[in-house]
Parts: structure tokens; C-alpha cells; sequence
């Protein structure tokens, strides 16, 4: 399988997050990436290539003009407001307010286009989230191109990302920009299965009023955890994207054997849909001593992960998501991946 990858993810490096009343050292840091970067070599999964470097058209297939337009500016902008660090918003267009007016200030954008402090900003950000553009892309083009399966390194990941905010550490939602590109290559459905922990809340706000492209997700169940506000077993779509999502909350100390029984069901109703191509929003932060997560996996149950959507017979994209505990973040993700190939 080949692997594609950018060191440019390493400009987003040093960011500041806000979590639970405090301004902390972001969990989403660029050892993630490496270390996963290292297993895939020390595992010799396959080729690690260098993205193709693509204009941000594919992008605005899934997200809103302005939003994509906003994000090269906000670190020249925060910079020319005479402020430095970690660019994080502070304020949010809940309701009783409007979020259809944009406003001219840096921290009113932030907060505009964003839905928690969980996506921040330094001054490599932006080059950062366009590589890890690049690299989904990039990946897409390969399984497109015939080949089975493909792993898109990607950093920032990108699922918690809407068509026009950011948060939950991603800012492009690579696995919906990837699936959003094999439609418009011809492919009639597409599938994205998101195994991270924490609902791909935006995924779903993409794809929920539409028919051609099913979303399964696998995930902390909302009402103990992130991002809180979306991700309920209700949620199934609506107009022509009723019945082609599908959501499975879990409860925190969840183990392989009901993990693993959802993902078979999920299994089952992707199957059902027939997709041309299966995109895998693939988080580890389901893992046993993930730092920010609640789920019981070990590191034995990846591969089973990747078995069990290999059996899919499908081509497969993997996009890479969360995944915190950054010691066994390689064994873990790359465990999916040889698992998938058959080991
Ligand atoms: N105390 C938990 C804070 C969660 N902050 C954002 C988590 C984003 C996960 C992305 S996969
Ligand atoms: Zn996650």
C-alpha cells in the first residue's frame, strides 16, 4: 500500500488549544505524524510518496468560498492586530445571534468561522493544512488510478470540520473533500466510514442532505462527550440523505466486543449501499490509553479493524485522523493497515 505524506504538516507545530478552562500545549502535535510516518517505514507497508501539490477547486466542492478564503489570512491578520502566540477565538455566533453577517475583525472571524478553541492557528498553520490537502488528494488519485487501497498521512486531520468551520484540530475535511472527489471522477456512491473516536461532526453537516454519499460513524457517544452537539443515533440523514447516515455513540469503557460488533453492523449497511469506493476517516484515538478519550481498544484489535473492511472488497482510501497517544499512535494506525492487507 502506498503511503502519502508531507513534512510540511510540521509547520503546525507549537499551537495552543483551550480545553477545559485552560490554554494547553495542543494534544494535535507533529510527532503524530512522524511517528505514524516511522511505523509505515519500519513496517515497509509500501512507498511513502510526496503529494502532488492541487488548487483548492476540489476544496470548494464540500466547503463554503469564504471559509477557504479566510484561513491563508488569519495568521497575517492576527499578526497585524499586534497579537502573537496561538490564534484562538473567544467568541461564537451560538444562538440568539447571527452567524449571517461576517465580521471585519480577527477574533470575530476566529470565532466565526469555528466551533470550539480547538482549532488554532501559528504561523505554519495554513501551509500545514494545505499539504495535508495535497495529500488526500493525492492518495485519492492513486486508488483511482486502479490501485486497491492507499494511506493518506494527512496532518491536520479534518473530520470535525465543516463545509464552513473549523475545530477539533481540522480546518479541510480531507475524507469529505476525498469522497466529494470521486464523485465528480464518476463514481455513482461513496462511503466514508469514520472509526476515530469522537463523531465526525463534520462529515455529517457536509454530506446529511444528500443520497450519494453514506456516512457511518463510530464514536463517543454525545452526550458524555466531544464535540457534544452532534453524532445521536436520531440523526439520519434528512431529504435525500435520509437513510444514508448512520451513527453509533458508544459509552465511554467500550472494548472490542461491542466496538467491533458496531463496526460489523456498519459493515453490513455500507455493503448494503453498494458504494464504488470506501474513504476511512482512520482515528486511533479509540485506543486504551489515548490521553483525551474514553474508549477501551488495545493495540491487538487494529489489524481486526483493517480485516474486517478489507472483507469489503472495495477500493479504500485511509485519511488519517486523531490519535493522541502518540507511543503507540504508529503501531496502532499502521496496524489497521497491514491488518487490511492481510496481516
Ligand atoms: N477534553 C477533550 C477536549 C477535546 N478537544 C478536541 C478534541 C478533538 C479530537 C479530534 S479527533
Ligand atoms: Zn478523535
Amino acid at each position: 500500500m502506498k503511503t502519502v505524506f508531507s513534512p510540511l504538516h510540521a509547520g503546525h507545530g507549537g499551537q495552543m488549544e483551550l480545553v477545559a478552562g485552560a490554554i494547553v500545549p495542543g494534544f494535535e502535535k507533529p510527532s503524530r505524524a512522524e511517528i505514524v510516518r516511522a511505523r509505515v517505514e519500519a513496517e515497509g507497508l509500501g512507498p511513502i510518496l510526496a503529494p502532488e501539490t492541487h488548487d483548492l477547486a476540489a476544496a470548494a466542492r464540500v466547503h463554503r468560498q469564504d471559509y477557504l478564503d479566510f484561513l491563508p489570512t488569519v495568521w497575517p491578520l492576527w499578526e497585524a492586530s499586534g497579537k502573537s502566540g496561538s490564534a484562538i477565538p473567544f467568541t461564537w455566533p451560538t444562538r440568539g445571534l447571527r452567524g449571517d453577517v461576517r465580521p471585519k475583525t480577527i477574533d470575530a472571524l476566529l470565532g466565526f468561522y469555528s466551533f470550539d478553541g480547538g482549532a488554532s492557528f501559528v504561523e505554519g498553520t495554513w501551509e500545514a493544512i494545505k499539504s495535508s490537502y495535497d495529500v488526500a488528494m493525492t492518495a485519492a488519485d492513486i486508488v483511482k488510478a486502479g490501485e486497491r487501497a492507499a494511506f493518506a498521512l494527512c496532518r491536520p486531520p479534518g473530520h470535525h470540520a465543516g463545509a464552513a468551520f473549523m475545530g477539533g484540530y481540522c480546518y479541510i475535511n480531507n475524507a469529505a473533500v476525498a469522497a466529494q472527489w470521486f464523485r465528480d471522477q464518476g463514481a455513482a456512491r461513496v462511503s466514508i466510514l469514520d472509526v476515530d473516536y469522537h463523531h465526525g461532526n463534520g462529515t455529517q453537516e457536509i454530506f446529511y442532505k444528500r443520497g450519494d454519499v453514506q456516512v457511518l460513524n463510530l464514536h463517543g457517544d454525545p452526550m458524555t462527550e466531544y464535540p457534544f452537539f452532534l453524532g445521536h443515533a436520531d440523526e439520519c440523514g434528512a431529504g435525500e440523505g435520509e437513510g444514508f447516515n448512520h451513527n453509533y455513540p458508544m459509552p465511554f469503557g467500550t472494548d472490542w466486543e461491542s466496538w467491533g460488533a458496531a463496526l460489523d453492523d456498519a459493515c453490513a449497511k455500507l455493503q448494503a449501499y453498494r458504494p464504488e469506493v470506501v474513504v476511512v476517516s482512520l482515528g486511533v484515538d479509540t485506543f486504551e490509553k489515548d490521553p483525551i478519550s474514553r474508549f477501551k481498544l488495545k493495540s491487538a484489535d487494529y489489524p481486526k479493524i483493517g480485516r474486517r473492511i478489507a472483507a469489503l472488497g472495495l477500493p479504500t482510501l485511509f485519511v488519517m485522523e486523531g490519535g493522541y497517544a502518540v507511543d503507540e499512535i504508529g503501531i496502532n494506525a499502521v496496524g489497521v493497515l497491514t491488518g487490511f492487507e492481510g496481516g
